[in-house]
């Protein structure tokens, strides 16, 4: 008595949740939960229904198909009712489907039609005249939306067919989608404008359908392929569904190109197995094949069931979606110093792989998605892309769920991690120094506007990272010969050559070398603006952030990098070892607030340079010299970008110095050389 009790009960729930779930999934187009989830809580309910057929009910989600049509919409009355399809999830149940055909139909061997199953939503087309005059959803199969307009603003749905032949009426059907790449694009305008975004390509491809307003549909790349017919005034003009699909594609109607008559059930099981190795590969998803009996007048005979017909399948694919458990989040740092978070997963199946980790991106992310260690996670991985977290739930979040903390260590070399204001990445500051930034921090280091170590190119510097001869810069000066001389596409000339490139760079200047610590946001300019400002590198090194946001040119975002940057120990090792190997540059007289080196000089600005005027104005003015508008002979120096025009011209008549943005540079971070220049005598112009 109480196991009956008990049987309906959970019946009772099963149709309760089953009901949410598909309002929200066929009304909001914003599932809650991953489709194999919901198979999972609708076979259980389809099995006691089975066992117990006296408490099966016809409003059951059994017994039905989607969910009646939003009120907002025009409601459609299907001539034909819009069914549903059988599933077979492996090999036994495609057999046993084959089977249940061949002795329905008193045959061997049948011949089916193999399409692929795409991930959208059904849609009826009406035709009237050769016209297109009528678009719908299949709503409950019985009564759907009205999206005529929607479905206009569809390219790929021909308002007027071509060629002849057509019934006076007609409505086909097919499948509406929104292929993976245009998918990930809007999510991405979506996120970017703080909206709600679409779990998969279906939801959004529905969602997009679904606009009362068929201007936004416009703007989705919405495709369709068409499948099959509905209502049809007349005689049908084919005697199998293949020929059904050909006149279909003659009067222009889209049609999968991958559809093919294929004959028995082992050809079925080889077409689904080789569009298996393609998945991955087609602009679009799909989570199975459809196979349908070819002959239409066998169709006929089989009929159907309460909510599909006996003579096809849904042969399905591994889904794409999962639910899993969060075991922790780490923090993986990149080429460039970004550290980002990633989900460790309690292993699982996902779209024919078993996925372990997940990307959350960055710190933001994890943010609006509310993402905590334990929680219970929608996973999806479609294509070839790293699988992603979509969704935690809520409501199976345990107490002992912990948010996330973004470490203040990198995890690979323990120096600070820095995230300036406004920006949505966090950066580990030990770039000399940190083995996850070793190759980038080396290209730089060695490269022509840096210390330019001739012969040190990026294959190389790889190949001395990878074989862990080089950990930072300042390994490069140990490197010997011998060791050089071992290395792919090396000789003992190329590795002598190298050697003396090395010692040669040595010696350099003090911006050369700023600049090729690579510390973030310090280009050449700036590093020569440091040069210039502190002469020398001890001064910088004890600098405080206002001191160096004082100095023109330099904001206080990148005052905080060069600080954060020279207080990690780390880098302090490896700039002091560099100085031990005997790298050095001549001195440089720093700038005085009160002896600005540029103080009581006139320069004129022409022509388009690499940045705006104003700022190099200011740049030039913090210095102590003046900016003047107009060429006359009490002009110090002429910096001439490109096109200049009637400036440089008058320059060149009074014969002074004109300087490219090169040479502006090299003043500034060596001002002695304007002494040199000013005791030539002006009539040398710089420049051409
Ligand atoms: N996650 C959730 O909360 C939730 C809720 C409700 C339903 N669902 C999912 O929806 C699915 C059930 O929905 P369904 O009844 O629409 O069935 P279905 O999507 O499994 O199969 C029927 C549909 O397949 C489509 N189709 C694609 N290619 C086709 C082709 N070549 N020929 C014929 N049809 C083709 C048509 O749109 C048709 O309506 C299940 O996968 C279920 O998991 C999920
Ligand atoms: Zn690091």
């Amino acid at each position: 008595m109480t196991a009956a009790l008990d049987v309906a009960a959970r019946i009772e729930a099963l149709r309760r949740e089953l009901h949410h779930h598909n309002y929200r999934y066929y009304v909001l187009d914003d599932p809650e939960i991953p489709d194999v989830e919901y198979d999972r809580l609708f076979r259980e309910l389809a099995e006691l229904e089975a066992a117990h057929p006296d408490l099966i009910a016809t409003d059951s989600p059994t017994q039905r198909v989607g969910a009646a049509p939003r009120a907002a919409f025009t409601e459609v009355a299907h001539r034909v009712a819009m069914l549903s399809l059988q599933n077979a999830m492996d090999e036994t149940e495609m057999r046993a489907f084959d089977d249940r055909v061949r002795r329905g139909l008193g045959v061997a061997a049948v011949a089916y039609v193999a399409e692929p199953k795409v991930d959208g939503l059904a849609i009826s087309l009406l035709y009237e005249d050769g016209s297109f005059v009528r678009g719908a959803t299949r709503g409950d199969g019985q009564r759907g939306e009205d999206v005529t307009a929607q479905v206009r603003t569809i390219r790929a749905v021909p308002l007027r067919l071509q060629g002849d032949g057509w019934p006076a009426l007609f409505e086909v059907r097919g499948e509406v989608f929104l292929p993976r790449a245009a998918f990930d694009a809007l999510n991405e305008r979506l996120r970017a404008a703080g909206a709600r975004t679409f779990k998969n390509p279906r939801n959004a491809a529905a969602g997009s359908l679904r606009q009362l307003d068929p201007r936004v549909t416009a703007q989705r790349p919405l495709n369709i392929f068409c499948y099959g017919v509905g209502a049809w005034d007349g005689e049908l003009p084919a005697a199998t569904h293949s020929d059904l699909l050909a006149v279909l594609r003659g009067w222009g109607l889209p049609v999968s190109p991958e559809s093919l008559v294929v004959q028995g059930v082992d050809e079925c099981l080889a077409y689904h197995r080789r569009l298996a190795e393609r998945r991955d590969d087609l602009p679009y998803d799909i989570d199975g094949v459809v196979f349908k009996v070819d002959d239409l007048a066998a169709q006929a005979r089989l009929g159907f069931v309460t909510r599909e017909p006996r003579w096809a399948v849904a042969f399905k694919y591994p889904a794409q979606e999962a639910l899993t458990r969060i075991l922790a989040v780490e923090f993986q740092v990149g080429r460039t110093g970004a550290v980002t978070p990633v989900a460790r997963l309690e292993p699982v199946a996902v779209g024919g792989v078993t996925v372990a980790n997940a990307t959350l991106h960055n710190m933001d992310e994890v943010r609006r998605k509310d993402v905590h260690v334990g929680d219970t996670v929608y996973v999806r991985r479609a294509g070839d892309v790293i699988p992603e977290v979509v969704r935690v739930l809520l409501e199976r979040r345990p107490d002992t769920a912990a948010p996330v903390v973004p470490p203040t260590q990198c995890p690979v070399c323990g120096s600070d991690v820095v995230r300036p204001d406004g920006e949505v990445v966090a950066r580990c500051s030990g770039g000399l120094y940190c083995a996850a930034q070793r190759k980038e921090a080396i290209k730089h280091f060695a490269s022509r506007r840096a210390l330019d170590i001739e012969g040190l190119g990026d294959k190389l510097v790889e190949q001395l990272v990878e074989r862990g001869l080089v950990r930072d810069p300042a390994d490069l000066y140990g490197l010997a010969v011998e060791t050089l001389a071992g290395l792919d596409r090396m000789g003992p000339k190329s590795a002598q050559n190298l050697i003396e490139a090395l010692e040669r760079s040595k010696e350099t200047t003090l911006a050369r070398f700023i600049h090729g610590l690579g510390i973030r946001e310090v280009g050449e300019a700036t590093a020569a603006l440091l040069a210039a400002h502190f002469g020398d590198l001890d001064a910088l090194l004890a600098a405080q952030p206002a001191e160096i946001e004082a100095i023109h040119g330099i904001g206080s975002v990148v005052a905080t990098h060069i600080v954060t940057f020279f207080a990690q120990p780390h880098n302090r090792e490896v700039i002091e070892r560099l100085r031990e190997a005997g790298i050095h540059w001549p001195r440089v007289v720093p700038t005085q607030p009160t002896a600005h080196p540029l103080v009581g000089l006139t320069f004129v600005i022409t022509g388009t340079l690499s940045r705006p005027r104003d700022a190099i104005k200011a740049e030039l003015e913090a210095l102590g010299a003046k900016v003047a508008g107009s060429v006359s002979s009490r002009t110090d120096y002429v910096i001439a970008g490109q096109d200049a025009g009637s400036k440089l011209e008058r320059a060149r008549a009074l014969e002074r110095p004109i300087l490219d943005e090169a040479g502006l540079a090299a003043l500034i971070e060596d001002p002695r050389a304007h002494d040199e220049s000013l005791k030539r005598p002006s009539s040398a112009p710089i420049g051409d």
